[in-house]
């Protein structure tokens, strides 16, 4: 899954180092967006989630968070999860060591970072075989060049709403910020998600797009996903997908 990187002096050029030639090195939108379920923690919801084939299941190790999977689900049936689903751990300001004991112990593929992790943390991990996705969150305004020591590490970025956590505040923010993302890191855009934005996203085309992050939008209270809910919005993301 590791994306082609452009070479130092395009992104020096995209980052606007004086002399450079200005480019845009980010992926152009999929015709089909990858999807990935967050926040998966009961256990009744996760067989009837999984059979609607997303790209990746999450798997919160915050804590603090609602979602907090904690000792609720055994790590035996996320390990039994398709292989052709992602297995993704997100954390906010975890250790490496635990990081890494908490993958091999679900069996996850991928980890999502949520919190103040650095590059060095992005690179270990990613050196260690993991998927690492490391999220940023977006207010008002985004400097994209703040996140270049990010790119070489990191096989997917993904941008939250800024909030009074780190994640999972069912907040959108203006998609618009996105226009002007010129990194060749592919990300996932996230906050707020709800059914009521499904056709916005079929039809949304922006540099460097590659996927959704489907959260408290589609819950009947924290942690317990609505499997109805996510069909329909996966079956308007993914017209003829062959599970429906
Ligand atoms: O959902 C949580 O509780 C959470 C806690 C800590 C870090 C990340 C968390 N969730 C991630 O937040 C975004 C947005 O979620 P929402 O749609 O606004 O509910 C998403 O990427 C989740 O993976």
């Amino acid at each position: 899954m590791k994306t082609p990187r452009p070479n130092l002096s395009d992104l020096a050029a995209s980052a606007g180092v004086p002399g450079a030639k200005a480019v845009s090195a980010a992926p152009a939108t999929p015709a089909r967006l990858l999807v990935k379920v967050c926040g998966m923690r009961d256990e009744a919801a996760l067989a009837g989630v999984a059979a609607l084939a997303p790209d990746f299941l999450g798997f919160i190790f915050a804590p603090k968070s609602p979602r907090f999977v904690g000792d609720v689900l055994a790590p035996e049936l996320v390990q039994a999860l398709p292989p052709t689903i992602w297995k993704v751990g997100v954390f906010v300001d975890e250790t490496t060591e635990n990081i890494l004991a908490t993958a091999h112990r679900f069996g996850l593929a991928a980890v999502q970072l949520h919190g103040h992790e650095t590059p060095a943390q992005c690179e270990d991990l990613n050196e260690a075989g993991l998927l690492v996705i490391k999220a940023f969150s977006v207010g008002e305004a985004v400097d994209f060049n703040a996140l270049l020591p990010y790119v070489p590490h990191c096989d997917y970025f993904l941008f939250d709403t800024k909030g009074a956590a780190p994640g999972g505040n069912g907040a959108t923010f203006d998609w618009n910020l996105l226009q002007s993302y010129h990194l060749p890191v592919p990300y996932f855009l996230a906050g707020g998600l709800g059914l009521e934005h499904a056709a916005e996203l079929a039809a949304l085309r922006l540099p460097g797009l590659a996927g959704v992050d489907l959260n408290s939008g589609f819950e009947t209270s924290p942690g317990v996903k609505d499997a109805g809910r996510l069909a329909q919005m996966l079956t308007q993301l993914r017209p003829g997908a062959p599970f429906i």
